[in-house]
């Protein structure tokens, strides 16, 4: 059975307001819309996640999306949400799928077990949504101010996305529908057509971001998330050559020699680049920028260490700390420590407190004690989300 993901994400988030729709705004540092996505990448039993935007919200979307692998190109959406829905389920009629589930993009904190329950019901009834019982007592309000009495709640449900279909029962009932776009759920669309839909049991945590209030509760569960924290080591050595100065942590030391290599042999950014790539294990330094490649000759190494943090974004990640240790007999580091941290943090976009650079000499032992070069070792710490 093939099963497509059809993200809804064309709305404008009015409710929510501050300018950027909701979907794009971060929780936890990480877009509602990315997150929404990676909820179901991977899962069990998905072929396709397709995400459905508003046609001027293209640039915001592929900000969010970079790095993302397995998610359809984004098709655009209508005025409504039905009509949304409708643009998704028709993009996908060139290679249909057996059962399509339908999500809010703005409902990122979807669980695994939620989706699995969701295929598993258009699987077994054809048309189904995740409903959850009422705990408040619904009243009808009479005017503004006076309420009269309300409905038994017992028999009312609450429902939420990914609400799932057989494709071509969800496909038809909303081409039945088109000219009408009133409802404001799918399951409301299937029932218009005749159709039958099933409960399944939903998920309290998957709430819907609708108001301002809403951030700050997504902000609260996003605190409580599994996250996965990884600290990796770079380490470089570069040889000293004619010159005079140094490139060390991005700051020009004038020096009685200078450092050879390809690049301006910069071994601090060199040893804190490959410590940020070996957080999520991609390479090296010289698979990103082969020695080999004339157009790197000379290069401030700043762009090395700017392209591996630009990884770590685009893994979701955030850079929690950098560490370097420069080892050499000469120059003196102390003087220019600052003006090395602050460089790193300007390059890296962290603040002043998540860099450390420190010295030593090798007492005269060894290439560095002899004079011969300067070495570096760094450790870098990111926070990436948690999504196997
Ligand atoms: N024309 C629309 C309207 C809504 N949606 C999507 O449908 C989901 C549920 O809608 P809602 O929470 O109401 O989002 P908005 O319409 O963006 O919010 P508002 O009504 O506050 O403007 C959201 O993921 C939203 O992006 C959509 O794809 N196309
Ligand atoms: C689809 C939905 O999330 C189910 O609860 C809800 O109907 C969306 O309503 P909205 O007014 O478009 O936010």
């Amino acid at each position: 059975m093939r099963t497509d993901v059809i993200v809804v994400a064309a709305g404008s988030g009015q409710r929510a307001g501050d300018g950027i729709p909701k979907q794009f705004r971060t929780v936890g540092g990480r877009a509602v819309l990315r997150r929404t996505l990676e909820a179901f990448l991977g899962q069990p039993g998905i072929r396709h996640v397709l995400p459905v935007i508003h046609p001027d919200h293209g640039a915001w979307c592929a900000e969010v999306m970079a790095g993302l692998e397995g998610v359809l190109p984004p098709v655009s959406g209508g005025a409504t949400r039905q009509a949304s829905v409708r643009a998704g389920l028709e993009a996908l009629a060139a290679d249909p799928p057996d059962v399509v589930l339908i999500h809010d993009a703005a409902r990122p904190f979807v669980s695994a077990r939620l989706v699995a329950d969701a295929i598993a019901a258009a699987r077994l009834h054809g048309a189904a949504v995740p409903a959850l019982a009422l705990v408040d007592t619904i009243k009808a309000l009479t005017n503004n101010d006076f309420v009269g009495s309300g409905p038994d709640r017992n028999s009312l449900r609450s429902v939420q996305t990914p609400q799932s279909f057989r494709y071509d029962l969800i496909l038809s009932a909303h081409r039945a529908r088109i000219g009408t776009d009133d409802l404001t759920d799918d399951a409301a669309v299937a029932e218009a057509a005749g159709h039958r839909v099933a409960a399944f049991p939903g998920d309290p945590t998957n709430t819907k971001i609708t108001t301002p209030e809403d951030f700050v509760t997504a902000e609260r569960n996003a605190a409580l998330e599994l996250t996965d924290v990884r600290t990796a080591t770079g380490f470089d050595v570069h040889a000293f050559g004619p010159g005079d100065h140094v490139m060390l942590g991005g700051i020009k030391i004038p020096f009685d020699q200078g450092l050879s290599g390809h690049s301006d042999a910069d071994v601090v950014l060199h040893a804190l680049t490959d410590a940020l790539l070996g957080t999520i294990g991609s390479g090296d330094i010289g698979h990103h920028f082969p020695p080999s490649d004339p157009q790197w000759k000379g290069a401030a190494s700043d762009v090395f260490l700017a392209h591996a943090v630009a990884l770590v974004r685009k893994a979701g990640g955030r850079v929690a700390h950098l560490d370097a240790t420069v080892v050499c007999e000469a120059p003196k580091i102390g003087p220019h420590r600052e003006a090395m941290r602050e460089r790193i943090a300007a390059i890296a976009e962290i603040s002043l407190a998540r860099v450390s650079v420190k010295a030593t000499t090798s007492e005269k032992l060894g290439f560095t004690g002899r004079r011969e070069g300067i070495a570096a070792l760094a450790s870098a710490t990111v926070r990436l989300p948690w999504v196997d």
